[in-house]
């Protein structure tokens, strides 16, 4: 049981062990608690828009899963998409989405966007966070050795910046723990809006 006299605590409404890792960055104690929902993309939606919808819905969906004594904390929850040329690029359905995705990022600039959702006292907050990301060039064997490695099966646009693909990565202009997956200024600001103790 969450001790109220000790860190801010949320509920994650998120399986990624990254943004674990980023919360407690900032000093917040989480309980992950993942929320399924529909991903799909709307017709004509942008990317921006479906980003937050979805961090949105997570949080909701989330929330319907408590307890009345557990809505006295609040949920957390967050989508990452990696955008080229408008298009959106989510997580790898398999080995050849992958590699589709990193022939395509390849040499590339594209954006990652990602949505925070804070809900708490029957309301919710969202924020996105938008970075661009210059890629360099890759080699197919590159490309090959990576798919091999499993890094790019849970991730957005097929690749992590926070493991090896991080070599590939000339520059980012934004947020790189957003890039990760939760951008920690941006979700600082929400939690600070809500009082929760942050710094
Ligand atoms: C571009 C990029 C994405 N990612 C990850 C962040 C997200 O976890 C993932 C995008 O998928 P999301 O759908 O945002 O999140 P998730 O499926 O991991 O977790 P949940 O839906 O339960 O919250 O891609 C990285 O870890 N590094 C990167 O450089």
């Amino acid at each position: 049981m969450h001790n109220p006299e000790s860190l801010p605590f949320v509920y994650l409404a998120s399986r990624s062990p990254r943004r674990v890792e980023l919360l407690s960055q900032l000093g917040v104690a989480c309980e992950p608690l993942p929320a399924d929902i529909d991903e799909t993309q709307f017709a004509g939606e942008s990317p921006e828009k479906y980003v937050t919808r979805l961090a949105r819905e997570k949080a909701q969906a989330c929330l319907q899963r408590l307890t009345i004594e557990q809505k006295a904390h609040p949920v957390l929850a967050a989508d990452t998409t990696v955008v080229l040329d408008g298009i959106v690029l989510g997580k790898p359905d398999d080995d050849i989405d992958a590699r589709n995705m990193l022939i395509a990022l390849s040499g590339s600039l594209h954006e990652v966007h990602t949505a925070v959702a804070l809900a708490f006292n029957n309301q919710i907050d969202v924020v996105l966070s938008t970075t661009v990301v210059e890629m360099m060039t890759l080699t197919e064997e590159q490309i090959e050795r990576y798919i091999t490695s499993g890094e790019p099966r849970d991730k957005a646009g097929s690749y992590g910046i926070q493991g090896k693909a991080g070599a590939w990565i000339k520059r980012i202009e934004g947020s790189y723990s957003g890039v990760m997956g939760l951008p920690v200024f941006e979700t600082a600001e929400l939690l600070r809006k809500a009082n929760l103790a942050v710094l």
